[in-house]
């Protein structure tokens, strides 16, 4: 690949996901910029070796001054608030930070010609889908929760912006991101954490006493819901795939990336007791507002066109999250 092709600018690079994807590009050998504004970040996540500018994907002369002072190939857009409850009860907070950040980066991309954005969608665009199929990217996406919308409007203005421009894209539909890189030096640490695996782990380390299962009566086996948990540096992989595609000049496509293997909330409690050998206390609460029966993902597509493989299963998810949990039980505030 040629050197200016792996200039890389991780937006959201201070997160869950992001430390992660800087951290996998600096090993292998991409030169990362990252932008963040720190709103549900750490700066602490953020890689040594990456240069970092502080500050908000919605202010376009901001990102200006990012793309003039750097020589950046490729976007990997995962700056966005991702919480599926608090955007039922907040919608609007979902619409402003997405998807005016969205207008804005792309304005900037074209302005200073930067050619290539690799963007975090969902599995949240596709709603609540009928049956118990896997989901394909021909499936219909009718979102039922503010975040979901708020992606799928993304994905839209990204398509229309690209065949109006030159500039191409992939959207990466990640299913469950979770479990942390095997160094345990990063991890997931959000305030306050709403995420089921983060949740079971400090429960199983005695920072809570029970965890609430949302819901017992869906539509699944044992009734509770079903999710497809991907392992954030199998998701780290495929977006490196993805840059390179771009770079071999192949059209703007979308894929969705799971392992499409459903475990319900059941069964994640289940593992992680077996996992950590503790107890966990779980209770049955009332469903949450917005959440699907079930979610998991046919990835025949990125395994085909992307030559994806991801490499971790269910426990390894389990084992590097309880691995992080026990190595900085605070997360990132006694670092
Ligand atoms: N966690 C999941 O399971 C999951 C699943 C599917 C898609 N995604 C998507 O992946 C991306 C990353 O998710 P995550 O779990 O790492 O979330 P996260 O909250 O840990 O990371 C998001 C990062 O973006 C930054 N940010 C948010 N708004 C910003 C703005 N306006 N300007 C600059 N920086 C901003 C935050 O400070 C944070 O560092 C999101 O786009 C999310 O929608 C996540
Ligand atoms: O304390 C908890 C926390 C969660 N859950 C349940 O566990 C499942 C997973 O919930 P998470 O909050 O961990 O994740 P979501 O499925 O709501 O959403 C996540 O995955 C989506 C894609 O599937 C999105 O992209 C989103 O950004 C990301 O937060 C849900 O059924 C939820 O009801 C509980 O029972 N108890």
């Amino acid at each position: 690949m040629a050197e200016q092709n792996k200039n890389v600018l991780v937006a959201g690079g201070a997160g869950y996901i992001g430390s992660h994807m800087v951290k996998k590009l600096l090993d292998e050998g991409y030169h990362v910029v990252v932008l963040d504004n720190l709103s549900t970040g750490h700066k602490k996540a953020i890689d040594q070796r990456a240069k970092f500018y502080e500050g908000d994907t919605r202010d376009k002369a901001f990102l200006d001054r990012v793309f003039q002072n750097e020589d950046i190939n490729t976007v990997i857009h995962m700056d966005a608030f991702s919480i599926v409850p608090e955007s039922m009860k907040n919608p609007l907070k979902y619409f402003d930070n997405n998807v005016i950040g969205m207008i804005k980066l792309l304005e900037s991309m074209v302005d200073n010609h930067v050619p290539n954005i690799v963007f975090s969608s969902t599995a949240a665009t596709f709603g609540n889908p009928k049956g118990n199929r896997k989901i394909t990217e021909k499936d219909p996406q009718n979102p039922i929760n503010p975040y979901g919308e708020s992606k799928l409007i993304m994905e839209k203005i990204m398509k229309w912006v690209s065949k109006a421009n030159h500039l191409h894209y992939v959207a990466l539909r990640y299913f469950n991101a979770s479990g942390a890189d095997a160094s345990g030096k990063i991890g997931e640490d959000h305030h306050p954490e709403t995420h089921l695996i983060p949740i079971v782990m400090q429960t199983a380390y005695g920072q809570r006493k029970n965890l609430q299962i949302f819901g017992d009566d869906y539509d699944t086996p044992d009734g509770t819901n079903v999710r497809d948990y991907i392992h954030i540096n199998d998701l780290a992989d495929a977006h490196i795939l993805a840059m390179k595609y771009l770079n071999e000049g192949h059209k703007s496509d979308s894929f969705n990336l799971g392992s499409s293997k459903g475990f319900s909330v059941k069964q994640i409690v289940d593992t992680s007791r077996d996992v950590t050998g503790k107890p966990i206390q779980a209770n049955d609460a009332p469903r949450r507002p917005g959440d699907p029966d079930t979610l998991v993902a046919d990835s025949t597509k990125a395994k085909k066109v992307l030559h994806w493989k991801p490499k971790y299963g269910i426990h390894d998810i389990v084992k590097t999250a309880w691995n992080w949990k026990e190595k900085h039980p605070e997360g990132y505030q006694k670092y």
